[in-house]
């Protein structure tokens, strides 16, 4: 089966800071892969690669096959770990506004997961919380019909309640011909929503597979793996 995402030997560096360092990592079709790492491990950089927003990177990139470009932003919808709202919009332009940007965007399936997540569309962004934004930005990524999700730090700033219903949201709309990348610290809270995990420290990938077949192998949670390896 064709791997959605191949990096091989990545390194990245800005100046003389090596950011990646000879990073590999492959994620097939139907899986959601945790991106578990300290800070400045990388995770943010490795992202911004994927979804061509950083350039000038040795070694091998392939998202579904081509390099990371223009093209490959059609079937990468990405959720960046800073707010990218346009605050003077209300809900329902920001659906619209997605709606122009992208032909894979499902305006029905935005409305249905904003109202699931007790949004109104009249409401304007300015006057959102955190995680109302928050919500709405994990609505509007996953109404993309992409073919990758890459998903940075999205769960951050929502209440564990709506954690988990936003993962039962995931969960329910997932199409398993697809894959989602998804960084957090939040291990343990979000753990159940991943098949796989790569542990990432200093540029590398230090561990990756299948959840599952990790717990029992070190017979420790993945929280308690992570701990011990960075
Ligand atoms: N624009 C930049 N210029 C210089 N160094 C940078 C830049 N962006 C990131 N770095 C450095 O690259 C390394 C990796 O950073 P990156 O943001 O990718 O890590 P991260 O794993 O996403 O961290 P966090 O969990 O804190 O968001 C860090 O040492 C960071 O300081």
């Amino acid at each position: 089966m064709e791997h959605i995402l191949d990096c091989h030997g990545v390194i990245k560096k800005y100046g003389k800071k090596k950011a990646l360092d000879s990073l590999t990592l492959s994620i097939k079709p139907g899986t959601i892969l945790g991106l578990l790492g300290p800070n400045g491990a990388g995770k943010t950089t490795l992202m911004k690669l994927i979804v061509s927003l950083l350039r000038n990177y040795k070694g091998d990139i392939r998202i579904n096959g081509s390099k990371p470009s223009f093209e490959t932003k059609k079937i990468v919808s990405y959720l960046p770990d800073r707010e990218f709202l346009y605050q003077w919009m209300n809900v329902e332009q920001s659906i619209a506004f997605f709606d122009h940007s992208f032909v894979d965007f499902e305006r029905d399936k935005a409305y249905h997961m904003v109202k699931s997540l007790g949004l109104n569309v009249n409401d304007k962004i300015k006057s959102l919380s955190k995680g109302m934004q928050e919500r709405l930005s994990i609505s509007l990524a996953f109404a993309r019909k992409a073919k990758l999700y890459v998903l940075d730090e999205p769960l951050a700033a929502v209440d564990p309640s709506t954690r988990d219903k936003i993962i039962q949201i995931i969960i329910e709309n997932f199409d398993p011909t697809s894959a989602i990348i998804i960084s957090t610290h939040l291990i343990n809270d979000v753990e159940k929503l991943f098949t796989d995990v790569a542990f990432v420290n200093d540029g590398k990938v230090l561990l990756q597979g299948n959840v599952q077949e990790i717990k029992n192998e070190y017979k420790q949670s993945i929280e308690e793996i992570f701990k011990s390896m960075v």
